[in-house]
């Protein structure tokens, strides 16, 4: 979090530090302690929100004109999660719970996490997106059915509080960026209270060569996987395994999937990942 970084506007910073005094005012606005660095938040968070909100809802605009790249995502997905479903919670009947975040039109629900659990919840601000996602998803005659969308909560990450104890896993996909690193750390303290026993975290986002990348026209950061991890240490969480997604475009940032417990594992398979050349991430977040 010390590395240098830079914006989308070809602006270098010295570190994150740095970029988030300047997006979010002072340091010692910790805990929102004045109204102009409420205010700043407020923007930040307004300026990613009107980004979406300006967005179709199909999966090309959820995934920036990158829609064809959908079927190779899901099938990455699927093979990282499908070994740790079965590692985590073994082959008897326990019935599946997840929950989408920032779920944009319900495409990773609909592809990948419905095929796996019984019911899957949704999390995602922008209203257009998630009434799409719920035309898709939850049509009347599915009600009773064994693999079902079943809350569709209109919130964004920084202000969701998970039911306790209800989700096996919590997915979160091309969408934690548009959180600064302190509401990061508080999103994932609270939503360890929606695992169950031996539940976990899938965090598959795009990840900067080093440092950081600030996307001024979404408010959204791209971070290093260094970064990334210290982040997850500062939330108490344990790498359990992380795999770099393969087959997509070049002109893409690099993407990584991590899985993350709440104990610490007895043995752990980093699956250290090559270093990857740094290209501008056309899809955001
Ligand atoms: C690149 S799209 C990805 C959507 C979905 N995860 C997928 O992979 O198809 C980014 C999503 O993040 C959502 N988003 C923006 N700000 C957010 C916030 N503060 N909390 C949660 N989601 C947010 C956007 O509305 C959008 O649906």
């Amino acid at each position: 979090m010390d590395a240098a970084g830079l914006d989308t506007e070809g602006r270098d910073f010295a570190s994150a530090r740095e970029m988030w005094k300047e997006e979010l005012g002072s340091e010692d606005c910790g805990g929102e302690s004045n109204d102009a660095c409420r205010a700043k938040r407020r923007d930040w968070y307004q300026k990613g929100i009107a980004y979406w909100q300006g967005v179709e809802a199909s999966m090309d605009g959820v995934l920036g004109g990158y829609g064809h790249v959908n079927d190779t995502d899901v099938k990455g997905s699927e093979a990282f999660l499908k070994p740790l479903l079965l590692e985590r919670f073994g082959t008897g009947s326990r019935r599946l719970a997840a929950l989408d975040c920032g779920s944009g039109i319900g495409r990773v629900t609909k592809n990948l996490l419905l095929r796996h659990f019984n019911e899957v919840d949704l999390v995602e601000p922008v209203s257009h997106f998630l009434e799409a996602a719920r035309e898709k998803l939850a049509p009347e005659d599915q009600k009773f059915s064994e693999h079902r969308a079943v809350n569709f909560y209109c919130v964004p990450l920084q202000e969701f509080m998970p039911q306790v104890g209800r989700y096996d896993v919590i997915w979160v996909q091309w969408c934690i960026g548009q959180l600064p690193d302190d509401d990061f750390l508080s999103f994932f303290k609270q939503a360890k209270v929606g695992l169950k026993p031996n539940g976990f975290f899938v965090v598959k986002e795009n990840t900067a060569r080093t440092g950081f990348v600030l996307d001024k026209e979404d408010n959204s950061i791209t971070r290093s996987d260094s970064y990334f991890k210290e982040l997850f240490k500062q939330c108490g969480l344990f790498l359990y395994r992380t795999k770099d997604q393969k087959g997509f475009p070049e002109e893409l940032f690099p993407v990584k999937m991590y899985a993350l417990v709440t104990d610490k594992p007895k043995s752990t398979n980093s699956g250290k990942g090559k270093s990857r050349r740094y290209k501008p991430g056309v899809i955001k977040s």
